[in-house]
């Protein structure tokens, strides 16, 4: 007895953990089933018929009850037998009836007296408030059992409530003690309030009115899961609800999905619990003044933390009236019983499904599915348009774009033709391969919707899996992806491509409540998730990310919103943006935005030099903030905005807080074939350590293969975003994990921000050009373009001569060589630029042609025309600058530079003619090796073996 008497709870307490994690699987009725069973082989031998009856009868009555309950308000009758508490519930609220019979209604007689005196005594005037308590403990257990944490948090606060209640009524009673009577302490704190009141107020009696009105009110905060920041936001949602202001203001930004699963609390709870408590509680309410700590351990998608809520109303209800939606364990039992011939509600122990008229999956399935017109979506309440007062910029208003500048999209749809006609295939498929599950629902999102399938106990998850090329052909869809289990479920998804498929809208996203949240500038619109929530993230806390996919795929119309988004969120001096296009069409919309500290580069090479720049910028930032003793830029900022930062007496420079910077880079390849090494080796040192200094990456390529998203650049952008790839190996490359090649283009992406383990599908949204343009426009409009000079910003065109061709860098550089080192000789180019034979006549051809050398005579080098000091404009011209153009500046440290390369050769001749000296001198002595060296020497100076001669008197110099 004694062994077994634990194993009960045990059972009971699995299956409740079950439950919350929000699952609905059939394990949990086979343990539910096996708990009663339990009880009855512990205890149908040892407690007598009488105490079993009674027991069985409280049960049966506090079972009743409970059901009774649960369908007051919110219908949360659904919930799995195993994890009821009824009969704690029960007590409970009979506790507060009975205390209620006396504190409240005055009944006489016996019973009630003696526990009046009791309780009285115990509590004093707190047994007033006790009923409360104990009904409110006693609901909450018989709605929401699962719900553990909240459940103690609640019986936690009261019990502090209690106690302050009855210290504050000791000293308010004027401190009564139980030796001068009974009596008064009744009338006071009870004798709670005595022993809890009477030391504190020997101090003073201050003292514990101060301390029991604080715990008061802690404990209302406690039972409420308010936390001291939210408490002002707290009373304004009262006062909006008592008034009714919420209602109005209510936002149609989202759709309902929760038809099928109305009845699972979870969606709705667990984010709320973590808005409350989480870390990142109060997140969304950070501004960049808000940041508190190193954001990179928090994450970046802003949550949908009321999904269930506010953002998914209802829209259209999938089932007709008057027929009660069964949930997602109903209709799993339900089906999984059709399958083993049982009738609906059979189950012995199953009285909600009992409860249940006639209603099965198919009923759901069955009904017709809704005419729905593609209408646009309502325009939620208006985002009011922010103007700030610029002071980076120069002194003037800006007015952010008004959010109707971004249209509005199609309604989302819930449920369509295809997706019955799916669900009938599924099933169709599951009984042909005899395998013991159902689907039980599904949601829809604007490119795929995800089926779920739940299995029958004992059934082997790949039993479904396994069966993935036969949903396909069922389905005929070939992009079918299998999830295994839904996170957070216990359920197999299948995301099967809709037919009909929807387009999400910018303007929907930046409106909805995930963005409004928050007012960080760098906050953009991501797209809907595959349950159709809106999805946004903060590119501040990616903090850098990687765009990829096959061309085609939406990496560009991704790049176009996050910019659009960015344009419409913040001011010039809270974003900057430098943008490199190598393919010259994607960004030039962006031409000319105040946002921008350069022109929008298209030139790779100049691009490489503006990461190099962005990099110095790192460094100069760096040194702001070390010099001042800030970690991040943010805190940086808040101190220079309250004037707390104050340059040197001696220095002349006004500080100002720093924008973010974000570099945006609209194909990777094309810089990594120009500069891979400089290129790699600026994103790798921005990517280390630039989060800090408020500068964010986005690189996006079509191509990423391992020499272009290379694993130094891999290891350091943390955040993926990898649309459409072309192949397993892309999708390794971008998510380390195979699934983007299952995608099916046209922004359908998987989203895998920092830190998150499994990537979360994501259909991109779509701005059109028009939108870009109204809203590039209104920003122009606002203020004009202020480019800095330091960044390499792209020179006019050039005009390069066709014979040129490719070999424009190597001509420059052959061409540098042969006049620093006054030397024209083609072996050395061979050597030192690592060309073929060919190719370095050919950059010899080009230098004769344009005047650098001279003729070939035949082996010997060829003479050099052009002095040191004229190389800055030689090298112009060859480029197609105009030479006037070269800065004087440049041309000088050319010169410099070709005159110490010079002087650098004459000194190696001198080295070679005393080297060549020291060794006459040895062969003077008879030495013969050294004889024989000087010899070869000589030979190889005087006349050279090869074509130019000499070339080794030059490798001479070099040494
Ligand atoms: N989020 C989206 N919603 C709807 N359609 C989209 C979306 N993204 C892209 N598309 C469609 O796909 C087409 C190609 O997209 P996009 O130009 O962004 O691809 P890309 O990956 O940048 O291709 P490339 O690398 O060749 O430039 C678009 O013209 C548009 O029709």
């Amino acid at each position: 007895m004694a062994t077994r008497t634990p194993s009960a709870p045990k059972g009971t307490t699995k299956s409740r953990s079950g439950s919350s994690t929000g699952r609905t699987g059939t394990g949990r009725s086979a343990s539910s089933k096996a708990a009663p069973a339990r009880h009855q082989s512990a205890g149908s031998g040892d407690q007598p018929w009488l105490i079993r009856a009674l027991a069985s009868a409280y049960l049966g009555l506090a079972h009743g009850a409970g059901a009774g309950i649960r369908r007051i308000g919110r219908d949360v009758s659904g919930m799995d037998p195993g994890i009821r508490r009824d009969g704690a519930a029960l007590f409970n609220l009979l506790l507060a009836v009975f205390i209620a019979t006396f504190a409240w209604w005055g009944l006489n007689g016996a019973l009630p007296a003696l526990v009046a005196s009791v309780v009285n005594g115990t509590f004093g005037w707190m047994t007033y408030l006790l009923p409360l308590m104990l009904a409110t403990c006693g609901i909450r257990l018989f709605r929401h059992p699962e719900d553990t944490r909240s459940n103690n948090r609640i019986g936690i606060g009261f019990i502090i409530m209690t106690i302050a209640g009855c210290g504050l009524a000791h000293v308010i009673g004027g401190q009564p003690s139980p030796f001068d009577g009974f009596e008064g302490v009744r009338r006071a704190g009870g004798m709670v309030g005595f022993l809890v009141g009477s030391p504190l107020a020997a101090v003073h009696p201050a003292v514990p009115m101060v301390l029991y009105t604080f715990l008061a009110f802690t404990s209302v905060l406690v039972v409420t899961a308010t936390p001291f920041t939210a408490i002002p936001r707290r009373i304004r949602e009262a006062y909006e609800h008592l008034m009714g202001m919420d209602l109005e203001r209510e936002p149609v930004d989202g759709h309902d999905r929760s038809y099928l699963y109305e009845h699972d609390p979870k969606p709705a709870k667990a984010p709320r619990k973590r808005r409350l408590f989480g870390k990142d509680a109060d997140a969304a309410e950070k501004s960049v003044d808000g940041y508190a700590g190193d954001e990179a351990f928090e994450h970046a998608v802003v949550d949908d933390d009321d999904a269930a809520g506010a953002v998914r109303k209802p829209s259209v209800p999938a089932v007709p009236a008057g027929v009660r939606r069964p949930t997602q364990s109903e209709m799993a039992r339900e089906r999984i019983k059709e399958r083993q011939g049982l009738g609906a509600g059979q189950s012995q122990d199953d009285t909600a499904t009992q409860a249940i008229p006639a209603v099965t999956p198919t009923t759901v399935f069955a009904a017709p599915v809704p005419e729905e017109p593609a209408q646009k979506a309502p325009i939620p309440a208006p985002i009011p348009q922010r103007t700030e007062q610029l002071s980076l910029a120069g002194d003037v208003t800006y007015t952010l774009p008004n959010a109707d500048a971004l249209v509005a999209g199609t309604v989302p749809r819930e449920r369509t033709e295809a997706n019955d006609a799916v669900v009938a295939a599924l099933t169709d498929t599951l009984n042909q391969f005899n395998v013991d599950a159902a689907v039980t629902g599904f949601s829809r999102g604007p490119t795929v919707t995800r089926y779920e399938i739940e299995l029958a106990p004992g059934t082997k998850v790949e039993r479904v899996t396994a069966l993935s090329k036969n949903i396909a052909y069922a389905v005929a869809s070939s992009d079918v992806r299998i999830l295994s289990p839904i996170p957070g479920k216990s359920a197999i998804g299948i995301e099967i491509p809709n037919t009909d498929r929807e387009t999400v809208s910018l303007g929907d996203v930046l409106r909805s409540q995930n963005a409004r949240r928050t007012e960080h500038p760098m906050v953009m619109g991501v797209g809907k998730d595959v349950e159709g929530g809106f999805v946004v993230a903060n590119l501040a806390k990616m903090p850098h990310l990687l765009v990829a996919g096959a061309t085609g795929a939406g990496k560009s119309s991704f790049v176009n919103s996050m910019i659009t988004s960015i344009l419409m969120r913040s001011t010039p001096d809270e974003v900057r943006m430098v943008m490199v296009d190598p393919k010259r069409v994607e960004l030039t919309a962006y031409e000319g935005v105040p946002h921008l500290i350069t022109p929008i580069i298209t030139n790779p090479k100049k691009a490489a030099e503006a990461l190099q720049w962005v990099v110095r910028e790192m460094d100069a930032r760096y040194d702001d903030l070390a010099n001042y003793g800030f970690k991040h830029i943010d805190d940086f900022n808040k101190a220079v905005r309250a004037g707390k930062v104050v340059p040197p007496p001696d220095s002349k420079r006004v500080i100002k807080p720093y924008p973010y910077l974000l570099v945006i880079v609209d194909e990777l390849a094309d810089l990594m074939m120009v500069a891979p090494r400089d290129v790699e080796d600026s994103i790798v040192r921005i990517t280390q350590l630039a989060r800090a200094a408020g500068i964010h990456l986005v690189l996006a390529t079509q191509r990423p293969s391992v020499d272009v998203v290379t694993g130094l650049i891999k290891a350091n952008v943390p955040s993926r975003m990898a649309f459409a790839t072309s192949s397993v190996t892309d999708s390794r490359v971008v998510l380390d994990q195979p699934g983007a090649e299952k995608l099916i283009g046209q922004g359908d992406a998987l989203f895998l921000p920092m830190g998150a383990s499994k990537p979360m599908r994501v259909q991109g949204a779509w701005v059109s050009e028009s939108e870009i343009h109204k809203v590039v426009e209104h920003v122009k409009g606002q203020l004009s373009v202020t480019y800095r000079d330091d960044v390499a910003a792209e020179a006019p065109k050039k005009q390069i001569d066709d014979d040129i061709g490719d070999d424009l860098d190597l001509l420059l550089q052959a061409t540098e060589l042969v006049v620093t080192t006054q030397f024209g000789s083609t072996s050395m180019l061979q050597r030192k630029l690592r060309v073929g034979f060919a190719k370095a006549g050919r950059l010899m051809d080009l230098m004769e042609s344009r005047g650098v050398v001279g003729p070939s005579e035949g082996s010997k080098a060829r003479d050099v025309l052009v002095k040191p000091d004229d190389l800055a404009a030689v090298l112009a011209t060859i480029r197609g600058d105009d030479a006037q153009s070269v800065p004087d500046s440049s041309a000088q440290a050319l010169a410099d530079n070709a005159n110490a390369n010079h002087q650098m050769g004459d000194y190696g001749v001198d080295l070679v003619q005393q080297d060549l000296d020291n060794r006459t001198q040895a062969v003077d002595y008879g030495v013969d090796l050294v004889q024989q060296d000087l010899d070869n020497r000589t030979q190889a100076v005087d006349y050279g073996d090869d074509d130019d001669g000499g070339e080794d008197a030059w490798q001479l110099t070099g040494r």
